[in-house]
């Protein structure tokens, strides 16, 4: 079984995604670590993100940095949206991802495009969102736990200018697939948006069983 969780950034995906694998069992990828990935070598090497040819290099990164703390931050988030712009890049990930997802149990990936590039065929499909103010907020608070001192306007305006970059963008840009349920978190808390998204999958599901 494959589920696809997609949406804009800090609308709560990763915690459903996660959510989600524990309660059915199932392996999960965090894509937008991977762009991160990408993201934090071109950033390290000092290499200009806006680059294809640069960004390109980057996608060979050594796996022990999708553990580093750092790809979490503000600065390499906002690089993630540009390098993910390109479709050289994008073509660079798109294997390892439909491999992760085609493991023999299946899985479960969050991202952008998961529904509509990498899992089209997916057995479950949530597209996950929340308000723009909402989502500063919530990512303000992470970004403070790791020791950030920028400010909450900041963060909402990045928030907005990656919703707009990720959406505008010509190749997987961020669009529910049109077969997702939307699952809005704005005014959940974290328990009734899992709980909600258990539901909305379990209907999916069954409604591919009455197909079959
Ligand atoms: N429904 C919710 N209510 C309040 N906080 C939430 C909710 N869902 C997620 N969060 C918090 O918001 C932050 C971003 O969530 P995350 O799942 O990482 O988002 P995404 O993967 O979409 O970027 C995390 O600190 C998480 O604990
Ligand atoms: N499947 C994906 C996942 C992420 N991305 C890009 O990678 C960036 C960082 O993704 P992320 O999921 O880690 O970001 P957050 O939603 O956690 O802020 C996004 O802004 C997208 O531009 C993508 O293009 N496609």
């Amino acid at each position: 079984m494959i589920i696809a969780v997609d949406g804009p950034a800090a609308s709560g995906k990763g915690t459903i995604a996660r959510a989600l694998a524990r309660h059915y069992g199932l392996p999960h990828l965090d894509t937008g670590l991977l762009y991160r990935a990408v993201a934090a070598t071109v950033l390290r090497d000092e290499l200009d993100p806006a680059q294809e040819a640069d960004a390109v290099a980057a996608t060979s990164f050594d796996d022990l940095l999708l553990a580093d703390e750092w790809l979490r931050s503000d600065e390499v988030g906002k690089a993630a949206s540009v390098v993910s712009a390109h479709p050289l890049v994008r073509s660079a990930l798109l294997q390892r991802q439909k491999r992760f997802a085609a493991q023999p149990n299946g899985a479960i990936l969050d991202g952008r495009d998961i529904g509509t590039v990498i899992a089209p065929d997916a057995d479950a499909k949530l597209f996950v969102k929340a308000t723009p103010m909402i989502r500063a907020r919530r990512r303000h608070a992470e970004l403070q736990k790791i020791g950030s001192t920028v400010s909450l306007d900041r963060v909402l305006s990045d928030i907005r200018a990656r919703d707009d970059r990720d959406s505008t963008r010509a190749q997987a840009p961020l669009v529910a697939a049109p077969d997702a349920a939307v699952l809005d978190t704005s005014f959940l808390s974290i328990e009734s948006a899992i709980l909600k998204a258990i539901q909305l999958v379990e209907t999916q599901l069954a409604r591919k069983r009455e197909l079959t």
